[in-house]
Parts: structure tokens; C-alpha cells; sequence
């Protein structure tokens, strides 16, 4: 039996959502992400699949909010809400939903930045299928640390106001350039799934 598969023109697209959450609740989010110990972001040695600290690739701080806690359930809980929408309307992935805690981040000296990568990689980070990302700083208050995607083989810079989430594929290179002023913190999620096939 011969079985068309159907296209599906949006894989490359990145889904903006314009204030989805309100300057109050990204200066809660702020609060609360620095009430916890924050540690310095890892990454991936190729092949190895160990997180070693590699300041010329990524440098920035990180905590996370874990799975089960109220202030990760009620962040899970809107994300999801938005996420299932966009994912029925845009990318048709099959998705369990989150399977790791959601990521604070911090971007406070001059040069911190998260060069190019993909959030799908081996190991844990193979179920990740949709990668969520939450603008949490008013953008007058930095300078620098724009999230780009990489796109047709350039950098194209997302949206910056507070509140604005970007959902992308976890397969998606993108990466944050140099901060230059002020302190930027971003929320990020990962939707899971079983790995794609
Ligand atoms: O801070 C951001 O906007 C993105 C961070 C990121 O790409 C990641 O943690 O994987
Ligand atoms: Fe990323």
C-alpha cells in the first residue's frame, strides 16, 4: 500500500506570541528565578554527552524551576495552554508535554552569550521537540543579548518585548548574542515527545 505523507510548510517557523505574559508576571518570574542559587550554564561536549562549562560557547547563569514545585506548575500550566495551541495550528507534533524543569536564565556581564546551538541533542535533551523561550526583561533595561535563528544562512533576531514568548523546533540553531549593557533573563522550556522518526 502506497501512503502520501502530507507536507508541512511551517517546520521552519518560529511562532511569536506578543505579551502573553504581562510585565508583572515576568517581574515575578524575575523574583523568583533570582531567589534560588544560580550556577554557571553548561554544554554538551559532542559525542560525550557530559555538561562541562565552555565560558567562549556559553556564559550565563542558570536556575532551575523543578518539576512538581507550584511556581513550575502554574509556568507549565500557561505555557502548555499556549504551546498545544500553537503546536495544533502550526507544527502537528505528537507531544507528552514537559519533561524537564524549565530553565531561568541570566545574562548579567558584558559578554555573556550563548553561541549557536540546537536544544535537540542525545541523551536526555533527545525528547525535546518543541523549545519555548520567554522574553522576561524589558528590553529597555539591556543592550546586546538578542536571540536570533539561524535563517536562508543568516541570523534573524526575534522579538524582544517583555512578555513575548517564542516557540521554535528544538532542532532550530539559534543562539543569543553578546550582552553589551544591562542584564537580560529569559524563561525556556522544552516540550517532550517520543524522539522523531
Ligand atoms: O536565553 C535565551 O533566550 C535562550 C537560551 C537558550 O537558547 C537555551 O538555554 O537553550
Ligand atoms: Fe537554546
Amino acid at each position: 500500500m502506497i501512503k502520501t505523507p502530507t507536507p508541512n510548510p511551517n517546520l521552519h517557523v518560529t511562532a511569536t506570541v506578543r505579551g502573553y505574559f504581562t510585565p508583572r508576571e515576568c517581574e515575578r518570574i524575575i523574583a523568583a528565578g533570582k531567589s534560588q542559587m544560580i550556577e554557571e550554564g553548561t554544554i554538551m561536549t559532542p559525542g560525550q554527552g557530559s555538561n562541562v562549562i565552555d565560558r567562549s560557547k556559553r556564559s550565563n547563569g542558570i536556575t532551575w524551576f523543578k518539576q512538581g514545585e507550584p511556581t513550575t506548575k502554574a509556568l507549565q500550566a500557561k505555557i502548555g495552554r499556549l504551546v498545544e495551541d500553537v503546536n495544533k495550528e502550526i507544527y502537528h507534533f505528537d507531544l507528552t508535554g514537559f519533561g524537564e524543569a524549565l530553565q531561568f536564565t541570566r545574562y548579567e556581564s558584558v559578554g555573556d552569550t550563548y553561541t549557536w546551538h540546537q536544544d535537540l541533542g542525545v541523551g536526555a535533551s533527545s525528547i525535546r521537540k518543541l523549545s519555548v523561550v520567554v522574553q522576561l526583561s524589558d528590553p529597555a533595561t539591556y543592550r546586546g543579548c538578542d536571540l536570533q535563528m539561524f535563517r536562508d544562512g543568516e541570523p534573524a533576531a526575534v522579538e524582544r518585548n517583555q512578555g513575548t514568548v517564542l516557540i521554535f523546533p528544538s532542532w532550530t540553531l539559534h543562539r543569543v548574542t553578546p550582552l553589551e549593557e544591562g542584564v537580560r533573563y529569559s524563561l525556556v522550556a522544552w516540550i517532550s515527545g517520543e524522539p522523531f522518526r
